[in-house]
């Protein structure tokens, strides 16, 4: 459902990517939209192309097809606007991590908050000193562990202030501690500043309850779109004898010959005979990624059919950004 004053993070309108290098599609024909405000985890297999989606809304590589629209212009356009944290996290080696945040500010300076980033760096100081896992200032990035580097990449960007933040799989190499610090920081941010987040991750128990939109990702499409409490309220459990299931989309089912187990979008009202359940988070995204054939569901605002004005003119602003040179600057980011 559309929220009051809402605008649009994302849209993507048959959007296709494939490397050259590559047989195939990594993404073959994805249209979604992403509503402001959301903090929306990005789901999928290895490989199922979340950093490729990533990489294509911070504009470091261009899409083979179609067109993906960031904060309503192209990824280059409102490149000010958005921060993006790559697994890769290039960061000066010869800095300290006090230099590296003034550098933030220095190429930052229309938007740059500073405490923000510091909090995010440093934390705030317990009564017996800095807190567990605080950077030193002094400290040279070349320095740092692979969890501390990444302390210091989201710290840049939420000194920039963005209005989007793209952050691929920003708490893999966190401990539990900082995870729970970065996810509590992430909601502080979108509920104070009404900032969008999109963020991929493999671990989906973590992120019931902090993300309020899912795009699951797999077979080069998103597979699922929208507010998870309402994509868990489309599906159901169910068990019973009966094995006929017609007039209900059936996402996946097992039959073990006594009894049938499956996970459905109810077409209508259940007969008396079967039992069912509502589905976990974990449980509807399994169910997707054990199935492919599974049909694609996306809620109601989340669906880019919905703005075709909209649409038209992202078309006509983005398609120059669709150019053969597309290898080129790959090569050149490489
Ligand atoms: N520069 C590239 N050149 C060729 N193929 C690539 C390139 N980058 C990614 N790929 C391929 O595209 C596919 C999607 O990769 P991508 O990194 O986007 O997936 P992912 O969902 O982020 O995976 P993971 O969860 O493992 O990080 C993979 O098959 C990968 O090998």
């Amino acid at each position: 459902m559309n929220r009051v004053g809402e605008g649009t993070a994302l849209t993507a309108v048959g959007l296709g990517k494939r490397y050259r290098r590559r047989r195939g599609h990594v993404l073959r024909d994805c249209s979604f939209r992403l509503p402001t405000g959301r903090i929306c985890a990005l789901v999928g297999p290895n490989g199922a192309g979340k950093s490729t989606l990533l990489q294509l809304a911070a504009g470091l590589i261009r899409p083979t097809e179609g067109t993906l629209t960031v904060l309503g212009t192209s990824p280059a356009a409102a490149r000010e606007r958005f921060a993006y944290v790559g697994q890769g996290k290039p960061l000066p080696p010869q800095l300290t991590v006090a230099a590296t945040l003034r550098l933030g500010a220095e190429l930052n300076r229309a938007r740059w908050d500073g405490p923000a980033a510091e909090r995010i760096a440093y934390g705030h100081p317990t009564p017996q000193g800095p807190r567990d896992g605080a950077l030193d200032p002094t400290a040279r990035i070349r320095s740092l562990s692979g969890g501390q580097r990444t302390r210091v990449a989201l710290a840049l960007a939420f000194g920039k202030r963005p209005e989007l933040m793209l952050l691929d799989e920003p708490m893999a190499d966190l401990d539990p501690l900082a995870r729970r610090e970065l996810l509590g920081a992430l909601l502080g941010e979108a509920a104070e500043h009404g900032t969008t987040i999109v963020m991929s991750s493999h671990v989906v128990a973590e992120l019931e309850g902090v993300c309020d939109h899912l795009l699951l990702m797999g077979g080069g499409r998103i597979r699922l779109g929208g507010d998870p409490e309402e994509l868990l309220a489309a599906h159901t459990l169910v068990t019973g004898p009966a094995r006929d299931l017609t007039g209900h989309t059936v996402v996946e089912s097992r039959d073990t010959g006594r009894q049938l187990t499956a996970l459905i979008r109810p077409g209508g009202p259940l007969s008396d005979d079967w039992q069912t359940a509502a589905p976990t988070l974990e449980e509807l995204l399994l169910a997707h990624l054990r199935d492919p054939k599974a049909p694609d569901l996306f809620t109601e605002d989340t669906a880019a059919g919905e703005e075709k004005g909209e649409r038209e003119a992202e078309k006509t602003e983005a398609a120059g950004e669709t150019g053969e040179d597309q290898e080129n600057e790959e090569n050149a980011r490489a």
